[in-house]
């Protein structure tokens, strides 16, 4: 059973000016419902596919990371966006800070891990350099099978793999799509360990997907949890999604332009940035669903409380108040400290409080003067971060952001802003089939060496 809440004290009139009256709340449960029932259609029709992966069966996967069990100290992740931010959420709220320098044996077995995502030689080569490629099992995920970054650094792994080890093949698993693909086809050619992501789930809602479970597996973290919290969100608290999605619709409506998501725990820093793509690539649309050029979206914002009390909450209290505020509140805190005083008086008031609660006091203090200077915030509750929690808050999550871009009429499972980058960054590099985006580049991308100062 969950512990989980959504409480919107401090979006509503009662305590804030701007806030919804409570015809205003219903109003905009109806409009929060317009989308769902969108929603609904376009898993019914089969379109999109990641509720219905609640329903999987997950024996495969373990099976093939017990398997692997023992036999490597190192998982060398390779993916981007959708392909890895999943998976950096999960780690980090559920392995052990400083995990990758635990021994093999305090581990349990379980292999260290390295996400390669960027192409930043600094970190490729420090992850080679922290590796031995006779230890090391490389998993490359991408739903297309042939994004730039993923494809790079995984040629450099597997040719790394292939200089010291005599069989690269078994130190390799693919994560893509089931039939398209560059990756699809190199791994079937080769014969590699391959695993599929659904055709109708898109990277960044692909994190019960093999994307997200087949690492966290590998990690011996229990994916069963985080299937049953998702499950658990769906059968029994849509509601708090329908909520939570009529506060951000009445903001949005208002003209806030920013939605900061600030969980007071580093534990789920990672889980913001997976947030901000969801949010990003699904609700920056140019265009609404009728071909109408609307430019609709508002920016997404990770913030850490209590580190970012000493950096944006000046901006958030008395800049412009264009900021819906979601924060993030963790109960009980894992291997909670309490705090003694070595000092003199002055930090008395300290002794005996927790670390945890510390924390905690901080949120609701912000909380206040927030609301104080009128700015809207709701907060989601969480009794304690485990498998079971997590999950349950991605696939909240994953219902709220399409339910509001399908109430404003835009589609929040497509991302074709990314696409015209993309297309010169490939013409810049010589890709047949791309050569007319270097001449629009080479016309485009003009630079007086006068305004170069
Ligand atoms: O899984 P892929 O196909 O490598 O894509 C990685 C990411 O690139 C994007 O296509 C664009 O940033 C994201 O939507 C996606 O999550």
């Amino acid at each position: 059973m969950h512990n989980i809440k959504v409480d919107i004290n401090f979006a509503v009139k009662s305590s804030l000016k701007s806030g919804l009256d409570s015809i205003e709340i219903d109003e905009y449960k109806d409009k929060a419902n317009i989308g769902y029932q969108k929603l609904l259609k376009l898993v019914d029709k089969g379109d999109i596919g990641f509720p219905k992966l609640v329903d999987q069966a997950l024996d495969n996967i373990t099976a093939y990371a017990k398997k692997k069990l023992g036999k490597f100290n190192d998982l060398v992740v390779v993916g981007i966006g959708g392909s890895s931010l999943g998976l950096e959420a999960i780690v980090n709220a559920l392995l052990p800070h400083g995990y990758n320098s635990l021994t093999f044996s305090e581990r349990g077995g379980f292999p260290r891990i390295w996400i390669a995502d960027n192409v930043d030689p600094y970190k490729i080569q420090w992850i080679m350099k922290n590796c031995q490629p006779s230890d090391t099992l490389v998993c490359v995920i991408s739903k297309s099978g042939g994004t730039v970054e993923t494809v790079s650094n995984f040629n450099i792994l597997y040719k790394w793999l292939s200089e010291e080890v005599e069989k690269p093949k078994d130190h390799i698993i693919v994560i893509t799509d089931p039939e398209k693909g560059l990756l699809r086809k190199w791994s079937e050619e080769n014969e590699i360990d391959t695993f599929f992501v659904p055709k109708n789930v898109g990277g960044r809602f692909s994190v019960f997907s093999p994307v997200g479970l087949v690492p966290a597996s590998l990690l011996g973290l229990e994916i069963d949890k985080m299937i049953e919290g998702a499950k658990d969100f769906i059968a029994t608290n849509l509601q708090q999604a329908l909520v939570l999605s009529a506060i951000y619709i009445f903001y949005i409506e208002k003209g806030y332009k920013i939605n900061v998501l600030m969980p007071y725990t580093s534990r789920l820093s990672k889980f913001a940035d997976w947030y901000c793509q969801l949010w990003a690539e699904s609700l920056g649309k140019r265009y609404d669903k009728d071909g109408k050029e609307i430019f609709f979206g508002t920016t997404p914002l990770k913030s850490v409380g209590a580190i970012d009390q000493h950096s944006l909450l000046q901006l958030f209290k008395e800049g412009p108040d264009d900021k819906v505020f979601t924060f993030i509140e963790v109960l009980n805190h894992d291997a909670d400290k309490k705090i003694v005083s070595v000092m003199d008086e002055e930090v008395d008031y300290l002794k005996g409080k927790s670390l945890g609660e510390l924390l905690n006091y901080e949120l609701y203090a912000t909380e206040l003067a927030l609301k104080n200077a009128n700015r809207p915030s709701v907060k989601i509750v969480t009794d304690i971060i485990d498998e079971y929690r997590l999950g349950y808050l991605m696939m909240l999550f994953m219902y709220v952001v399409p339910i509001v871009g399908l109430y404003f009429n835009i589609n929040p499972f497509d991302q074709p802003g990314v696409e015209e980058g993309k297309n010169y960054a490939y013409g810049l590099l010589g890709l047949r089939g791309f050569e007319d985006y270097i001449k629009k580049f080479e016309q485009g991308y003009l630079k007086l060496d006068e305004y170069i100062i």
